[in-house]
């Protein structure tokens, strides 16, 4: 089929390459001149694993390639995925403007008949709206339709995530779009034999936001029995593995720590959130505010912890942080829960140095106020305080004994769990951390 992607960044640019890698002839779409140019060159312009790989093997083939031209886009694709932003708008919702704005550039050229298809996360009912403003500009009018099929990819795992999902969800208005979207996954669904959910649009729009606002109730709800455990003395880590094996509550996303980033479960909740309040849901909304509460509050309380840890004042301190991007794996750095504390420490007055292995070019450009190191031990010189923000493993083989040489003072939180406290402590340090004893 041939497929046209609009957007190519972190779902856009996985999905595209994805798409071609099926057997698909695919042309990916953006605005932005300089990603474009990245991409055609074989290279994602953010650090996915795997992505390049898969970039330069589809465009080796001739069967991917990357533009800012829209009429090229919209004479040649039959399908036509969205894969712009959605960031939180003033009041938690979701602002739909580059999603509006992909319509207008496109649809004005879809001059037969065709299938657009939403894999932005959107508020529920914008299937149906883009679908009456695309046929408004577009010479085929009602040969245009529109269905929704979210995406649920993870960074650090978009190809995998891509080529081998859990499931497949389709929001159709009309079986010849459910036919279309089905030949078009089939290689996916026959392959590794995926689930394939069938609904109506809505529903679809619903699905994705409710799978992202139970992902952050899952984190939330360990974090706040970490707190718990924090004050009984137990350890929340053994407890989440206890309870895991459970069958009826398995073991994912009970990881406890600083709580959850990224650009999609922090903004996907406040728009739930302000969905559940528009519509007068208030248990729902109430509901949801507690989970970002619980989020919120544990980067309150590494910041509380950090500052007792260095004897109750921050000002003039010199700390090191061992992690910016929000989890590991990636270098993106959107509401990093890391990069966030760390920007609390530095307003309160603290001396921060900052090190990520893959995130310090995103850190530099979001949080510019702060000092970056090119590896972990160089950000611990002179710390008077290590933190550890995200839980990437090589902290957790570094050694004790050559961090020591950098540091002022041996003192050490991990808010990620990936420091073996019991090694650290024997190596003289005092560690500290939010409800887990290692
Ligand atoms: N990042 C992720 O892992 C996932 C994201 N999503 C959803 O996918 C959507 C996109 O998110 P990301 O890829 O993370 O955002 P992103 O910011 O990485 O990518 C958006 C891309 O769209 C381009 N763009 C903006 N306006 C445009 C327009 N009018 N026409 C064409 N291109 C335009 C931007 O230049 C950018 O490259 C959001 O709704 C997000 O919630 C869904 C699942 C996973
Ligand atoms: O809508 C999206 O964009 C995507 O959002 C998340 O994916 P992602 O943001 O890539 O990251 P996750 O791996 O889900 O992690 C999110 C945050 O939760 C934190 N987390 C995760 C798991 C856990 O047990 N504990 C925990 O604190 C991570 O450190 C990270 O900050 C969802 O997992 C994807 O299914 C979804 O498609």
């Amino acid at each position: 089929m041939k497929v046209t992607v609009i957007g190519s960044g972190h779902l856009g640019a996985p999905h595209a390459a994805g798409m071609a890698d099926i057997g698909h002839e695919v042309i990916g779409v953006d605005i932005d001149p300089a990603k474009v140019e990245t991409l055609n060159a074989g290279r994602g312009w953010f650090h996915e694993p795997e992505l390049d790989v898969l970039l330069a093997r589809n465009i080796d083939t001739g069967r991917l390639r990357f533009t800012t031209d829209f009429a090229a886009a919209a004479a040649f694709g039959d399908v036509h995925f969205l894969a712009v932003g959605t960031p939180s708008g003033p009041d938690g919702a979701y602002d739909l403007t580059q999603v509006s704005a992909a319509i207008e550039r496109l649809a004005p050229h879809l001059e037969r008949p065709c299938l657009i298809v939403g894999k932005s996360t959107v508020t529920p009912g914008t299937a149906e709206l883009i679908e009456a403003q695309a046929r408004r500009l577009s010479p085929a009018g009602d040969g245009v339709q529109v269905a929704w099929n979210p995406e649920f990819l993870r960074e650090g795992t978009a190809v995998a995530d891509t080529l081998t999902p859990d499931r497949i969800v389709l929001g159709v208005a009309t079986t010849e779009a459910e036919e279309t979207l089905r030949l078009l996954y089939a290689p996916i669904t026959s392959g590794h034999g995926c689930p394939l959910v069938v609904t109506d649009r809505i529903t679809a729009e619903m699905v994705k936001a409710t799978a992202n606002a139970y992902l952050a109730t899952r984190i939330s709800f360990v974090n706040a029995v970490a707190e718990m455990c924090t004050v009984v003395g137990a350890n929340v880590a053994e407890l989440a593995d206890a309870i895991g094996h459970d069958a009826r509550i398995g073991h994912q996303y009970l990881h406890p720590g600083l709580g959850f980033g990224g650009g999609c479960l922090p903004k996907d909740l406040h728009a739930f959130t302000a969905q559940a309040e528009r519509g007068g849901v208030a248990a729902a909304a109430e509901f949801l505010r507690g989970v970002n509460g619980v989020n919120l509050h544990m980067r309150t309380r590494a910041v509380a912890l950090a500052t007792a840890a260095v004897g109750g004042e921050v000002r003039g301190r010199r700390i090191a942080l061992w992690g910016t991007a929000f989890k590991p794996g990636i270098d993106d750095v959107r509401d990093s829960p890391a990069l966030d504390i760390a920007v609390r420490l530095h307003e309160a007055g603290a001396r921060v140095t900052a090190y990520d292995p893959q995130g310090l070019a995103m850190s530099r450009r979001s949080a510019p106020q702060l000092s970056y190191a090119t590896t972990a031990t160089e950000a611990a010189i002179d710390a008077e305080l290590i933190v550890v923000g995200t839980g990437w493993p090589e902290f957790g083989a570094l050694d004790p004994h050559v961090v020591a040489e950098r540091v002022t003072r041996r003192a050490l939180l991990d808010t990620r769990g990936v420091i073996s406290g019991r090694r650290w402590r024997a190596a003289g340090w005092s560690v500290y951390g939010l409800g887990y004893q290692s």
